[in-house]
């Protein structure tokens, strides 16, 4: 199936033109500022985005200002966390997701397995992830929310088990319009910085799963809308196999949204 055809039936399942796929570029905790305007002079300098893809990057805190600034204005930039007070205030090292919006960023990643495990210290549950998206969303952020399972969990055969109860703590917090704001990341942990990436029909199995639980819980047009992002060792080589699945709506990119092979995934969605 060409990238046309995986784009008409994307159309063709009732979705507006305006859901593109999904491309971010989570950056982690990377970025120099010699390091980092090298890779915004790579996007800057990288042809037009295709008509078929929204792209999102998401630098280190400290380069959110820099990087809207000197950024093409045609991509987005995110926050990589955001806390779970409503309010700003004395919350040393926190980023409030009201700050973040007026700040002018609209999308903030929220509950990424690197922050799920805790850096050695206490990591983020799933109660605390729900609660973050809820509070980005209604401070008017688009969040994209993330999944996914441990390669211990996937060998015993949980994987479905897992990324359903992460998901269910998240939809337990959100009211049903809140979904027009958020997006599922699957990251399969055992894929992340691995080199390992999920062949596309792991990814879909579990994005199919998604789906028809957010279409089950939530309801059939949210389901149809949402877009299921995956993450994990995502190259240029890999995207184009990936991007065909139906249920595959764009990726969340680490290790090469820091090079160049990062406009070639994002020239992976693009009609021939
Ligand atoms: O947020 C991005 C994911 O963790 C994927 O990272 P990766 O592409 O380096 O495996």
């Amino acid at each position: 199936m060409s990238t046309s055809k995986a784009w008409a039936e994307y159309l063709a399942r009732g979705v507006p033109p305006q859901k593109r796929y999904l491309i971010g570029g989570n950056w982690k905790a990377n970025g120099t500022l010699a390091q980092t305007a090298g890779i915004v002079k790579i996007l800057n300098q990288g042809g037009a985005i295709p008509l078929e893809a929204e792209v999102v990057i998401a630098p280190p805190a400290h380069l959110l200002g820099y990087v809207k600034d000197n950024l093409r204005p045609d991509v987005a930039v995110s926050a990589q966390n955001s806390a779970l007070t409503t309010k700003p205030g004395a919350f040393t090292g926190e980023l409030p997701a009201v700050l973040l919006k007026d700040f002018g960023l609209n999308w903030v990643i929220v509950g990424h397995s690197e922050r799920r495990e805790g850096f050695g210290g206490p990591g983020e549950t799933d109660d605390v992830v729900a609660t973050k998206t809820k509070v980005a969303v209604d401070a008017g952020l688009h969040v994209m929310a993330c999944v996914g399972e441990k390669l211990e969990q996937r060998e015993a055969g949980k994987t479905t088990e897992v990324v359903l109860s992460q998901l269910n703590a998240i939809a337990s917090k959100l009211a049903r319009e809140d979904w027009s704001k958020v997006v599922i990341a699957y990251e399969p942990v055992w894929a992340i910085g691995t080199g390992k990436v999920a062949t596309p029909e792991q990814a879909q199995e579990v994005h199919e799963s998604i789906r028809a639980f957010v279409k089950e819980k939530v309801g059939a047009q949210q389901a149809a809308l949402l877009r299921i992002i995956y993450g994990g060792s995502v190259k240029g080589s890999s995207a184009p196999g990936l991007i065909l699945k139906p249920d595959i709506d764009g990726f969340l990119v680490g290790g090469a949204s820091l090079t160049s092979d990062f406009v070639t995934i994002i020239r992976a969605v693009k009609s021939p």
